[in-house]
């Protein structure tokens, strides 16, 4: 029988780099993972493509999204909606696949509750001043929205005390580091890999 994926969680406040460092562990390919793509009713940005990026939708597929519970977790964030469509994750974690959600700390509250099993990382900025220069820099956000962005992000911080795991973002590399790290070590968590040896042992 094949072993359920590990189901990784990758979040923290707006503006850290979860989508950067989710961009460069995909480039990567440090280790075999599928990523979900979430929906949402935000305008796409340049360079942003539909069905890879987000699955772009309007208002009223996304309220259908919700009453049809086409979705593991949703939330709203600076006036748009996002979320993650349960049917593709759940098909690929029975497949065995590990797969990884880039989500805000409200969509990865709702994940805990529904499968706890999931592996939670919250990724924290180096310091207060390196994030706000993160989110001007990147340059798609007005002075309004990144204040709003800021204020959100100093009570996000403090929900860190419920996940498994803190990657600070201070180079791109380091975070992918410890990320790989976390992975290979949950792979051999004994409460996940005890069957094989059972089996082993009972076969001989
Ligand atoms: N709950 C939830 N949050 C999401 C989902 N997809 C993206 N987000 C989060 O929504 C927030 C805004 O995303 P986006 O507009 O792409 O801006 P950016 O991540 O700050 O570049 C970020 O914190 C994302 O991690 C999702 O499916 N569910
Ligand atoms: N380790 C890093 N060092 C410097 N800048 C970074 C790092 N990670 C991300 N950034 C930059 O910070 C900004 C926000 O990153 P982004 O991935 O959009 O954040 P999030 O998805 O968490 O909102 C982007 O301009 C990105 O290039």
């Amino acid at each position: 029988m094949t072993r359920q994926g590990l189901l990784l969680v990758l979040s923290g406040p707006s503006g850290v780099g979860k989508g950067t460092v989710k961009s460069a562990m995909v480039k990567q390919k440090i280790f075999s993972f599928e990523y979900s793509v979430s929906m949402t009713t935000r305008k796409p940005r340049p360079g942003e493509v539909d069905g890879k990026d987000y699955y772009f939708v309007s208002e009223d597929r996304f309220q259908e999204a919700i009453a049809n519970n086409e979705l593991l977790e949703y939330n709203s964030y600076v006036g748009n909606h996002y979320g993650t469509p349960l049917a593709p994750v759940k098909q690929m974690l029975k497949e065995g696949k590990d797969v990884l959600l880039e989500i805000d700390v409200n969509g990865a509250r709702q994940v805990r509750k529904l499968m706890p099993d999931g592996v939670f990382i919250f990724l924290t900025p180096p310091d207060l001043h390196e994030l706000k220069h993160r989110i001007v820099t990147r340059g798609t956000d007005s002075d309004q929205v990144i204040a709003m962005r800021m204020k959100q992000a100093r009570k996000e911080i403090l929900m860190m005390q419920d996940y498994d795991y803190a990657v600070v973002n201070d180079t791109i590399a380091n975070a992918v580091d410890h990320i790989k790290s976390i992975v290979e070590a949950e792979h051999v968590r004994v409460p996940r890999v005890i069957d094989d040896y059972r089996n082993m042992v009972e076969e001989d």
